[in-house]
């Protein structure tokens, strides 16, 4: 891949802040401890689909459990659209206000790709007031999944680039497909463009700071067993049981009183989530000055050249 990275590198590298989280962000403390084991794979047959799911977003929920599979399915590549975010946001906060619902894995609904990432036809050709609310739709996922009270388990079932790697990271727990044809990582310098303050943030608390450094210069996307081997993710395991291991995983989990793993999510997430919180509006603007830059449009038309034009 031959782009050349050409931003001016003055976005995204964040500034000061950590405080307080807004009450009652991250605590809702549900009473719930179901402590009984979970078969290692629940049939849907048992499992209800209520009303969270949207086009874009398929949501089973095991009502039995309190575990919801969250699905993206935005063909042909699970892009993350503003449409796709929205529908997100609109989903989770049902998940979350459903007391009976304690965990969600999310997981692509195409079985070759988790998510190739943000939308880039959201980021080219379109104008401020698009830019703005894209980002804020992003922003809005990212902190939903970082700071949410349910256990999170990422099912990652294929290739999950830049946006898609994100949702990962968010999660409290990464399942990959053992499949050397899928990778992750946060590739944005490929396309010429900088991850945020808050993508590197949530990386170096996942694989510490050398290696964010390294992978997020050069751009890097691991097949899974190297990603395995520097923490990007937690498990690999064979392509067919990514679902049942999360649905094991998940089990383990619930094990723990809601109240003590949710204070504890909260010590260990509130001041990388206050980060963004207090420069959130600074951040959109920063985002929509960087990407209307010539120099990143061209880059971003380069690159979706390049994925066309690419040999499969
Ligand atoms: C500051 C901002 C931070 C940015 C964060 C990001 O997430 S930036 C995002 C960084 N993301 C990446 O760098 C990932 C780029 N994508 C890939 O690497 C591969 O598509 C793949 C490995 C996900 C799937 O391979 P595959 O061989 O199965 O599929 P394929 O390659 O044949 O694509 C099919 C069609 O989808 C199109 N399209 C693809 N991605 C996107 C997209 N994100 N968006 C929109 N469209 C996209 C592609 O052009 C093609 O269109 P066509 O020709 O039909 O009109």
């Amino acid at each position: 891949m031959a782009l050349r990275a050409v931003s001016a590198l003055t976005w995204g590298l964040g500034g000061p802040g950590v405080g307080p989280l807004r009450s009652g962000t991250f605590l809702r403390c549900a009473t719930q401890h179901r402590l009984e084991k979970m078969p290692s794979s629940i049939g849907f047959p048992e499992a209800s689909r209520r009303p969270f799911s949207s086009h874009r977003i398929l949501v089973d929920v095991d009502q039995s459990h309190g575990v919801a599979t969250m699905k993206l399915k935005n063909p042909p590549v699970n892009s993350l659209s503003l449409e796709l975010l929205t529908e997100f946001v609109i989903s989770w906060e049902k998940l979350e206000n459903d007391k009976s619902c304690r965990g969600v894995i999310l997981t692509s609904n195409s079985p070759k790709i988790f998510s190739a990432g943000l939308d880039i036809t959201d980021m080219y050709g379109k104008n401020a007031a698009h830019y703005a609310e894209f980002w804020k739709a992003v922003q809005e996922v990212w902190l939903k999944l970082y700071t949410s009270n349910m256990v999170v388990i990422a099912a990652i079932n294929g290739s999950s680039p830049a946006g898609g790697c994100l949702m990962s990271l968010a999660s409290d727990y990464r399942i990959m497909a053992d499949n050397p044809k899928y990778t992750i990582g946060l590739n944005e310098t490929l396309l010429g463009i900088v991850a945020p303050f808050w993508f590197k943030d949530n990386l170096v608390n996942t694989i510490g700071n050398r290696a964010s450094e390294h992978a997020l210069q050069r751009g890097l996307l691991f097949p899974p067993a190297d990603a395995l081997k520097i923490g990007l993710v937690d498990q690999i395991v064979p392509e067919d049981k990514v679902q049942s291991t999360a649905l094991s995983v998940m089990s383990e989990w619930l094990k723990i009183p809601d109240h003590a793993r949710q204070l504890t999510k909260t010590m260990m997430r509130k001041p990388t989530a206050d980060r963004l919180l207090k420069q959130r509006e600074a951040d959109i603007q920063n985002f929509v000055s960087f990407i209307s830059k010539d120099s990143i449009q061209k880059s971003l038309h380069m690159y979706l050249k390049f994925l066309k034009e690419r040999e499969k």
